[in-house]
């Protein structure tokens, strides 16, 4: 019998298949690691934007819950699209029920196309139940400002972002830069760890508005590899390449803002001299 990590996804479907849990069901294939999912909601989407969602009701998502941790043996979790106040209040019940691992929240809010896949009431949820139970959390920098309340322009604005939001009670906290190239055309990412050390991870932008997934598929790629055993600051290098690599190598699917590619070769340099 081969031992293999297991790893969930909390959060909600693409119809079209290049978000939420589509991608990272796809992400956690490529790493290796077996994926099982905690659906929370359902969205008729496209490469064009969402068209219609619709919540799963509360007291399903914590029969989910029931029915991985009776069962599986998950070494982490990542939260996606939690939709309202009442999703994001069972997942925070669920998990303090029935604690799944590491968990890494992608406090997803508004989907490229300009749909919101948040509630303003489930910020504030967001907030005060699951931020503090956070090991990671991932907001882009639109997600960062309506967590702190102001707006980033600066590097010094995203780094104090970071504290604030640490101080929020997530341990690491990633803010993700796909919304604002630099003046050189470099996309950073800023991650501040929990022992209080951070760095800036950086590639070259590419001209391209098939970014359909790119904070799910960055996210996963943690959340797989943590499941692993491998420690954030060795993962987060990786994960930046992968990412990178899965909107330079692009597919043709789509008419808007097209999917990632999920064949993409890049894993833990370990792993690499297998
Ligand atoms: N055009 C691009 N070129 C290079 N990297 C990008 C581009 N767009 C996004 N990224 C990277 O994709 C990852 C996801 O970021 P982002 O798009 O901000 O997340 P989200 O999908 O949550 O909005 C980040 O590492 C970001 O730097
Ligand atoms: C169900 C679902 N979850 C998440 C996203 C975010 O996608 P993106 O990474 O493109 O912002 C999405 N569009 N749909």
């Amino acid at each position: 019998m081969i031992d293999v990590p297991q790893v969930i996804t909390i959060a909600s479907t693409d119809a079209s298949g290049g978000a939420g849990i589509n991608a990272d069901l796809k992400t956690f294939h490529n790493q290796g690691v077996y994926a099982a999912t905690i659906v929370v909601g359902i969205t008729a989407q496209n490469t064009y934007g969402v068209q219609d969602q619709h919540p799963i009701p509360a007291n399903f998502i914590l029969e989910e819950f029931k029915s991985i941790a009776d069962d599986l043996d998950i070494k982490a979790a990542k939260t996606g699209a939690l939709l309202d106040e009442t999703r994001v209040h069972a997942v925070a019940q669920g998990w303090q029920a029935y604690n799944l691992g590491k968990l890494i929240i992608d406090p997803v809010m508004v989907a490229k196309g300009g749909a919101h896949l948040l509630s303003d009431p489930a910020i504030e949820a967001l907030k005060n139940e699951l931020i503090p139970l956070a090991f990671l959390i991932t907001p882009n920098l639109p997600e960062a400002e309506v967590l702190v309340g102001n707006s980033l322009e600066t590097n010094s604005d995203i780094i104090n972002a970071a504290i604030k939001i640490q101080k929020m009670g997530a341990d690491n906290v990633l803010i993700k830069g796909g919304h604002r190239a630099s003046t050189n055309n470099e996309y950073a990412d800023y991650i501040l760890y929990e022992d209080g050390s951070s760095e800036w991870l950086t590639t070259p932008g590419i001209k391209t508005n098939r970014t359909h997934g790119t904070g799910d598929t960055l996210s996963s790629f943690i959340t797989a590899n943590l499941a692993k055993g491998y420690n954030l600051k060795s993962i987060m290098p990786q994960a930046k390449e992968f990412t990178y690599e899965a909107i330079r190598q692009t597919i043709n699917v789509g008419h808007g803002h097209g999917p990632l590619n999920h064949w993409v070769k890049v894993t833990m340099e370990t792993e690499d001299n297998q």
